[in-house]
């Protein structure tokens, strides 16, 4: 197939190799003409995932119209904060029968949109899959095998999109709970910026697991009230993601935790971790949708406190250890 990978940040440029390994016909856009010129002549992504080499077959492009004319897929690979004006970049470009597939994880700011609402809102008459689980680039661009899952509501469309990214190291499941999935993708990097305040603070594993544990209670609490399906919560989007971003040393949500625990300033975090930290953008949106949706999420409450109200991280998990008690 052409495919067109819209976004060559790590995750971006992992899916491009892949795709172009699948025996695609891929090209892969950036907005940066910096960032072409480094991938283009290195045939490498310096910065995000040295030592991999990108295939000769990609093609690299700044020019929107040679990324996505004649695909018949386009991969939307830009941080969630970019999605909407990259989608209104692309939109000119754009057919109603290119298939989109969203892959950034995260909720816009304002709307409270997950990111296939945002697409959709943009080129309403496009199918607009999502593909998530536990899958960091570094690891998908060397081959690690990884499980993902592509969520869409029209059956024909997940079985087109997973033979595409499907291979011996790229295992596709696919499901029909949209909402679930992109729920379970962007608030599981919340979660994981509380895990790393905790590493970063010295505390252990118990107090990891507990955060894991009762953090995937509140997002799936909160998807249900969204029309998720709680199983969905129990899969690779949910749980898959959760275990992932918690614990990997990849994660950049987790490692922009543990330095706020280490007593940094979000600012400071951000400027070390130089990649996009979602959760950060996240955090927001997803207490706001609580309120909306009434559900009680202490752990991404106390989170955006220590955010963006100063509130001390120590003095955030003694809130939370100080809670009324409750059933389980
Ligand atoms: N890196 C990973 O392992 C995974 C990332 N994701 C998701 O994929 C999305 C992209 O993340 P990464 O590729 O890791 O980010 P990254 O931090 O590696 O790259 C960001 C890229 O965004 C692009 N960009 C920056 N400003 C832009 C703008 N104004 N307009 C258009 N493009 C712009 C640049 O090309 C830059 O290379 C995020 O939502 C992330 O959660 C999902 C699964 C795995
Ligand atoms: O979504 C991811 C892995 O599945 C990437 O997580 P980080 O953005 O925290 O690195």
């Amino acid at each position: 197939m052409n495919i067109g990978v819209i976004g060559s940040g790590s995750w971006g440029t992992a899916l491009a190799i892949l795709l172009s390994n699948n025996g695609h016909q891929v090209t892969l856009w950036t907005r940066f003409r910096e960032e072409a010129e480094m991938l283009e002549n290195k045939r490498e992504h310096v910065k995000n995932l040295p030592g991999v080499r990108i295939p000769e077959g990609i093609r690299i492009t700044t020019q929107v119209q040679e990324a996505v004319s004649g695909k018949e897929i386009l991969v939307f690979a830009v941080p969630s904060q970019f999605t909407r004006s990259t989608a209104e970049l692309c939109k000119p470009a754009i057919g109603k029968d290119q298939i989109l597939v969203n892959v950034a994880k995260g909720l816009e700011e304002g709307t409270l949109y997950t990111m296939q609402e945002v697409i959709n809102d943009v080129l309403p008459e496009n199918r607009v899959v999502v593909l998530s689980g536990p899958s960091h680039a570094e690891e998908v661009a060397r081959g690690i095998p990884t499980s993902v899952v592509i969520a869409s509501h029209q059956e024909e469309t997940v079985l087109t999109v997973q033979d595409v990214f499907m291979s011996e190291n790229f295992r596709v499941y696919g499901s029909h709970d949209l909402i679930g999935i992109e729920m379970g993708g962007s608030l599981k990097n919340v979660i994981a910026l509380a895990a790393g305040v905790s590493d970063g603070l010295g505390y252990g594993d118990n107090t990891k697991a507990a955060l894991m544990t009762r953090g995937m209670a509140e997002i799936s609490r909160l998807g249900v009230a969204m029309g998720a399906k709680a199983a969905t919560f129990n899969g690779l989007s949910g749980i898959g993601d959760l275990i992932v971003t918690c614990t990997s040393m990849h994660s950049r949500n987790r490692r922009c935790g543990i330095l706020i625990g280490q007593g940094a300033s979000l600012e400071e975090a951000l400027a070390e971790v130089k990649m996009v930290v979602e959760g950060v953008y996240s955090a927001k949106a997803a207490l706001e949708l609580a309120h909306k949706h009434q559900v009680e999420m202490p752990i991404i409450e106390q989170v955006n406190l220590v955010l963006f109200h100063g509130k001390s991280p120590r003095e955030a998990v003694f809130d939370l250890m100080e809670r009324d008690k409750k059933f389980e």
